[in-house]
């Protein structure tokens, strides 16, 4: 017998027959693709939009109905036959569609490639019942060992060029299962397929992402040696005195380095704010109740920031401090651009996706916020062209040892390159039998100064909580088809964390049992389209329940994860950095 499908017409018409049991008219959008708040859902549409609504205001409810109301809640919400469950759980990846059926297509924009529905099979791993949330523990989180598992094997397919001890990035992140009390259970599945979310409604943003292609040949740099007082880096080791000094010496280089557009950046966020660039189109449904967008309330007046006293956006548009009047009412201005952008910024936080875990229905993308229009283009272009000179020096030996690290060889879903800020993470057993998590005894280059403002701006724009200012970070650069395969990140981080996306967009897959399909081929419950200039906020569940994944992505990508180390865990010697101290968010 033929595979079947979530739209193959046998099995579409096999779903209308079974559906309605409560004699309700099936409505006929069974395979039509759901709207990103009820992932998974597609039954009548004014219950889906009901039990949003209802998830909106009581994210756990499900956690606090016994499984008696909530099979009835679900198979109402559903309209769903009995029959089709075992249809959907027998259903193994490799029957998914290629390609999503016309109606689902559209919308998508062709950047973003057609990936099927996820379906979970049967050997979903489950936290322990009685487990709150959040899902907290410590130490080790597991994944790739189980991923590998599933689809294919990654062991070998992470090897890394460099001693960062990627070699077995396929088994970097185990233990979970001992640490989450996981059981497995492969009767209960999801009764529906789970969709992508809807087409993402930032063009603009997208646009802008292929308009950085080639920002390399566009860009001057300046060069800057000046200020190289050949002190070592705090985070430095004393028997690394030297060649830290040297790389700090050139990492400030490059802080001073690469300042192009500085001028654009403050002319283009003046009045006009480039809105082009970072403002979502007005008219998209994501500007609805689902986001939060900080509009002035007042008719085009802009609500007076509160005084900044904390840091400006420093790097990105630097306050003046000569305490000449000219330069308050400049800083004045600076604080006004910052706040007519805040307001600007578009948070949508009510991400739902809805697994069946250890016989309960589990929202694993409670805690996601996807925030969009943090940074404008020339924003972004100077963090591009910092990230694709770092790797250059990274190339010529010129960071670290443990900074700059990239796959040995390149083929399509291996990996990517990483540069590494902060502290020493390690993915896998390294060749000094360091376990997966901070390397405490080894060293990297400290934050540069343009990643700095770039946390400030997380903070003060209400990305981040001040409680939670990260003080490391990875630089991901994906060349076409590289990914990053599924994982949880570690707990040597505490949460939430988040990651930056630049130069292109691509999706990120989330779900409690990701699937690898292929080489770089991942597929999980729920697909989130990461715009450019857009930061994705993970905790709660979403962080610790559901893992995540970026699959092969179809152009050039380069995101920064920030992340604040668990306090046990910072390197031997680590002093925190002065200036992201005492962040006040706007
Ligand atoms: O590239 C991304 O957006 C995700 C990166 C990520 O998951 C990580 O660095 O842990
Ligand atoms: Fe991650």
């Amino acid at each position: 017998m033929m595979a079947e499908t979530p739209h193959s017409d046998d099995y579409a018409a096999r779903s209308m027959k079974a559906r309605p049991r409560d004699g309700r008219a099936w409505d006929g959008q069974r395979h039509r693709a759901p709207g990103p708040d009820m992932q998974g859902y597609s039954g009548d549409p004014s219950l889906q939009r009901a039990l949003t609504t209802v998830l909106r205001a009581f994210p756990t409810l499900f956690h606090d109905l016994c499984d008696n109301c909530q099979n009835v809640l679900e198979s109402r919400l559903t309209g769903f036959a009995e029959g089709e469950t075992s249809d959907h759980s027998a259903r193994s990846a490799s029957n998914l569609p290629s390609s999503r059926s016309a109606s689902y297509e559209e919308g998508f924009r062709a950047s973003n490639r057609g990936r099927g529905p996820a379906i979970s099979s049967g050997n979903t791993r489950y936290p322990s019942d009685n487990r709150k949330e959040p899902y907290t523990r410590s130490g080790d989180e597991g994944s790739y060992d189980q991923s590998a598992s599933n689809g294919g094997s990654y062991s070998s397919a992470f090897a890394n060029g460099k001693s960062s001890g990627k070699d077995s990035e396929a088994n970097s992140w185990g233990n979970t299962r001992k640490l989450l009390d996981y059981n497995e259970n492969g009767k209960e599945q999801i009764k529906e397929p789970s969709y992508h979310v809807k087409p993402a409604p930032w063009p603009a943003l997208s646009r802008n992402g292929h308009q950085l292609h080639n920002i390399q040949e566009r860009l001057h740099y300046e060069e800057n040696g000046k200020e190289q007082n050949g002190e070592p880096s705090n985070h430095v080791k004393p028997a690394a005195w030297s060649h830290a000094s040297r790389n700090n010496q050139q990492l400030r280089g490059i802080q001073e380095t690469v300042t192009p557009y500085k001028n654009a950046v403050t002319n283009l966020s003046n009045s006009t704010l480039s809105a082009a660039a970072v403002t979502p189109d007005s008219n998209s449904k994501n500007s609805t109740s689902s986001v939060t967008v900080r509009k002035s309330q007042s008719n085009n007046s802009v609500a007076a920031p509160r005084s900044s006293g904390s840091a400006s956006l420093t790097e990105f548009e630097e306050e003046k401090s000569n305490g000449s009047r000219n330069m308050k009412e400049e800083n004045k201005a600076v604080e006004q651009r910052e706040w007519m952008r805040f307001q600007e910024v578009v948070a949508k936080k009510d991400f739902v996706c809805l697994e069946r875990i250890k016989g309960r229905l589990v929202n694993v993308a409670e805690g996601l916020e996807l925030h969009t229009g943090i940074l404008n283009v020339p924003e972004q272009e100077r963090l591009v062209a910092f990230a694709l000179e770092l790797q250059n020096r990274g190339r010529n030996n010129e960071l670290m040892d443990r900074t700059y690290s990239e796959p040995r060889k390149w083929m399509r879903g291996k990996g990517r390159v990483t540069i590494q800020f902060g502290c020493c993470y390690n993915y896998a057993v390294d060749k000094a039998g360091n376990p997966p998590g901070i390397v405490r005894d080894e060293t990297v280059d400290p934050l540069p100064k343009l990643l700095k403002a770039t946390i400030k701006r997380l903070v003060r724009w209400h990305v981040l909580p001040p409680s939670c200012v990260p003080d490391s970070c990875i630089i991901n650069i994906y060349d076409e088809g590289d990914c990053i395969p599924p994982h949880i990140d570690h707990h040597d981080f505490v949460r939430p964390f988040c990651t930056l996306s630049l130069l292109s967009e691509c999706n990120i897959v989330f779900g409690s049992n990701l699937k690898i399909i292929g080489p770089g081929e991942f597929e999980g419950s729920l697909t989130v389209p990461l715009p450019v200039g857009s930061v994705l906020v993970l905790k709660g569940k979403g962080a610790d329940v559901a893992k995540h994944a970026v699959p092969a992505v179809p152009t050039k990508r380069i995101s920064i994860t920030f992340r604040k180390m668990d306090p046990d865990k910072i390197p031997l010697g680590f002093v925190p950095e002065k200036d992201l101290q005492d962040l006040t968010p706007l």
